[in-house]
């Protein structure tokens, strides 16, 4: 596990600093498969993976948890001061903690994610968290590090060489978290419409920024979608080999 309040030299220092770990930043809407693919990205190549919206959920934990309100941007921000966040960069390990408390499965609860928004968009509050990515990637010393969440293509990573907005129609992406849950697809796809709507000021899945590839899995298998996430990290990572599979 990597101490979120790590030491901040070289590019975590500041967004456009120069960027010694290779970054693949994957954006995309709640259950576009953002976290299973790019978790298998990370496994593949032997990258790590960063989950911001763990970030998030640990800092909606921790607010509830003092007793704060997180609709307070005050009582947020004041909240940070007592921030002790660890988040593993392997994929494998999804062990999360706050102030040496595992909250790995209570970050999960509908309690935690309903209260996210309540913080999500006050400036200060983003930056400290974008800060506290950009430290854990930049000082991981991986081969690469894959992350992934809403602006990480827009604003933590944007001089990433690999960006990737990851999008399924509203249907297929209510099946699929369905049938992970075991939850009945109409009341998943209100609570994902709800989700969307909260976060659409910093995820706008009709302006992807230049040089971002979209990548839609509706008509895509698992396999498929890995496939074509490759390609693309082949294509802008090793462009003189014309990418994987020859493309
Ligand atoms: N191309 C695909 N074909 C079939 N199932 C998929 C595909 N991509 C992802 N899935 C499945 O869809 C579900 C949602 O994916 P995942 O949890 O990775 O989404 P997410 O974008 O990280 O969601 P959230 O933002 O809510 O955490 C998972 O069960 C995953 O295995
Ligand atoms: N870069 C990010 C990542 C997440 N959020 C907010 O956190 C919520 C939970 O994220 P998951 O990826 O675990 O679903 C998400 O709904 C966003 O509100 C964010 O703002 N920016």
């Amino acid at each position: 596990m990597t101490d979120a309040h790590g030491t901040t030299d070289g590019w975590a220092a500041s967004a456009g600093a120069a960027v010694q770990t290779p970054i693949i930043a994957i954006d995309g809407p709640a259950g576009s498969g953002k976290s299973s693919v790019s978790k298998e990205i990370a496994r593949r190549r032997g990258y790590g993976y960063l989950d911001t919206g763990a970030g998030y959920r640990a800092l909606s934990w921790h607010v509830l948890d003092l007793g704060a309100d997180t609709t307070d941007p005050d009582a947020v921000l004041d909240a940070l001061t007592s921030f002790d966040l660890r988040l593993g960069l392997q994929p494998d390990d999804r062990t999360v903690t706050v102030r040496g408390v595992d909250v790995t499965a209570e970050i999960r609860t509908p309690e935690v994610t309903a209260a996210i928004a309540g913080f999500t968009r006050v400036p200060e509050v983003r930056a400290y968290l974008n800060g506290v990515f950009r430290r854990l990637a930049g000082e991981s010393g991986l081969a690469g590090v894959v992350i992934e969440g809403r602006d990480i293509t827009s604003v933590v990573a944007p001089d990433a060489p690999v960006r990737i907005l990851m999008t399924a129609s509203p249907e297929v992406r209510a099946a699929r978290r369905g049938l992970e849950l075991g939850s009945d697809t109409g009341t998943v796809a209100e609570a994902m419409r709800i989700r969307d709507e909260s976060d659409s000021h910093v995820l706008d899945l009709a302006l992807a920024d230049p040089g971002v590839d979209v990548i839609d899995s509706t008509e895509l298998d698992f396999e498929q979608t890995i496939d074509a996430v490759l390609t693309v990290i082949d294509r802008k990572i090793n462009p003189k080999q014309g990418g994987r599979n020859g493309r």
